[in-house]
Formats: C-alpha cells, sequence, structure tokens
C-alpha cells in the first residue's frame, strides 16, 4: 500500500485512466470495464481495476487541482509501475470555437499554477502530451463522427473561481482552448518519470455562453472520452 491508496503490488494495471470525480471513476469501471473490482476505498478516491476488450487497465480518481493529482500520480509511478495515465476530466470552454460536449485533446497545458515555478527555478516549461497517446486518441476521435473534437492548449487552472478572469483573455489570444485544474501536473509528473500522459476532456461548461451541463452528466454521461482514452491507451499494447 501507499500513503494514499490502498492497492498492493500488481493491483493496479500499467494503464490507468484518471477522472477528477471518483464516482465518475466508479461509472466508468461500472460501464467500461469487465471483472472491475475496487482496490482503494482510502479518503473515497476510488480506484477499480478490470479489463477493456481483454487487456487490464485501472480507473483511478485524482480528486480536484494539481496538488491532489500529483499525489495519486506520483504513488501510481512511484510505487506501482504503471507506465501511461490519460486524465479523463471535464473543463469549460474559453472561445465560441469550441462547443458544449465537444471534447478536447490537450496537446500541451498552461498554468497560473506555482508548482512547476518551484520545480524550475522560475524557468519555464512546457508540458506537453506524449505523442503516441496524443495520435492514437485522435485517431479514435476521427473514426466517432458524432463527436466534435480539438486537438489544441488548455489552460490547468489552480482556481475553478477565478479572482482575474481577464487574465485569460491574452492565453486565449494565444491558442487556449479551454479550462480545467491537473493537466499540468499530470504531465510534467509523467516527463519526471519516463512515464505517458494525455489529458482528454468534455467541455462541460462554456465560459463564453453560460452553458452548463448537470454534476449528475459530469459524471456519467462523458462516455466518448472514455472510448477515446481507452483506444488510445490499450489498441496497441497487446
Ligand atoms: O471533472 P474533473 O475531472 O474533476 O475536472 C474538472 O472539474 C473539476 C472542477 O469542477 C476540476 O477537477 C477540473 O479539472
Ligand atoms: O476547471 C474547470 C472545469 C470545468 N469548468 C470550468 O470552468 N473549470
Amino acid at each position: 500500500m501507499s500513503t494514499h491508496i490502498g492497492a498492493q503490488a500488481g493491483d493496479i494495471a500499467p494503464v490507468v485512466l484518471m477522472p477528477g470525480d471518483p464516482l465518475r471513476a466508479k461509472w466508468i469501471a461500472e460501464t467500461f470495464l469487465e471483472d472491475a473490482r475496487c482496490y482503494t476505498e482510502v479518503r473515497g478516491m476510488l480506484g477499480f481495476t478490470g479489463t477493456w476488450r481483454g487487456q487490464r487497465v485501472s480507473v483511478q480518481g485524482s480528486g480536484m487541482g494539481q496538488p491532489s493529482l500529483a499525489i495519486y500520480v506520483n504513488e501510481l509511478f512511484r510505487e506501482y509501475d504503471v507506465r501511461s495515465i490519460i486524465r479523463v476530466g471535464s473543463c469549460g470552454a474559453l472561445t465560441e470555437d469550441v462547443a458544449i460536449r465537444d471534447v478536447i485533446l490537450a496537446s500541451g497545458a498552461c498554468t497560473d499554477s506555482s508548482m512547476n515555478t518551484h520545480r524550475f527555478g522560475g524557468y519555464d516549461y512546457a508540458p506537453v502530451a506524449d505523442f503516441g497517446l496524443l495520435s492514437r486518441a485522435y485517431a479514435a476521435a476521427q473514426a466517432m463522427p458524432d463527436v466534435t473534437t480539438h486537438v489544441g492548449l488548455i489552460m490547468s487552472s489552480d482556481s475553478f473561481y477565478s479572482p482575474r478572469p481577464e487574465l485569460m483573455e491574452p492565453m486565449v489570444k494565444h491558442g487556449v482552448l479551454a479550462v480545467e485544474m491537473e493537466a499540468s501536473a499530470l504531465y510534467t509528473l509523467a516527463a519526471e518519470h519516463g512515464g505517458q500522459a494525455l489529458c482528454v476532456c468534455t467541455v462541460s461548461d462554456h465560459i463564453v455562453t453560460g452553458e452548463e451541463t448537470t454534476s449528475a452528466e459530469r459524471e456519467q454521461t462523458f462516455g466518448a472520452m472514455i472510448e477515446i482514452a481507452l483506444t488510445a491507451a490499450l489498441a496497441d499494447s497487446d
């Protein structure tokens, strides 16, 4: 067992899907996996391992924000020999080029967090997705005619309720499509540990138009991004 995950060695698959919401993890396990077993309930941050099309895969909640995600990602890479982590999250659209329920494959993640400022002593590091995962996710998304998918930058913010929303304007002018709260730390930690990472998000609310989904929809209806993530992670890993 690690400090925050109540699993034994071998309980967790080399490939992990990671939603922020532990109840989305439960829904993913119950909806997409066969023979799913819960391996941790520590702090209610549920984790499951099962199979998808015959291949082992785990689903682990991360909680909200980069410090919480970093605890789980560090323990997965350091103590459970995890190879790939794909965040399956919700996000808020920052531009009318993106619509509610669209899927975003985050090629890179900007941030207002100080985590990487500390890590790199003030230099700007560019946290990016693993290219193999990203290209396989893009191919999987292209095979879904009913899903509109974008590839581009997202913003990983420390604040859901931003005290300075005007600071998003230059970000949008420089290509940032949406805001969420974890991808930058995930990409940085994957690089540190020699692992692979990708963030796939579904637009749950629209900062420009004011449209939003319910908490039940955010928990249980973002199935397209799960199919994309599973295909990207497991399509070539036999
Ligand atoms: O839906 P999840 O995966 O939790 O992701 C988004 O939702 C939370 C905020 O409501 C943050 O964690 C943000 O990144
Ligand atoms: O972090 C998030 C997630 C969804 N919507 C937002 O506006 N922010």
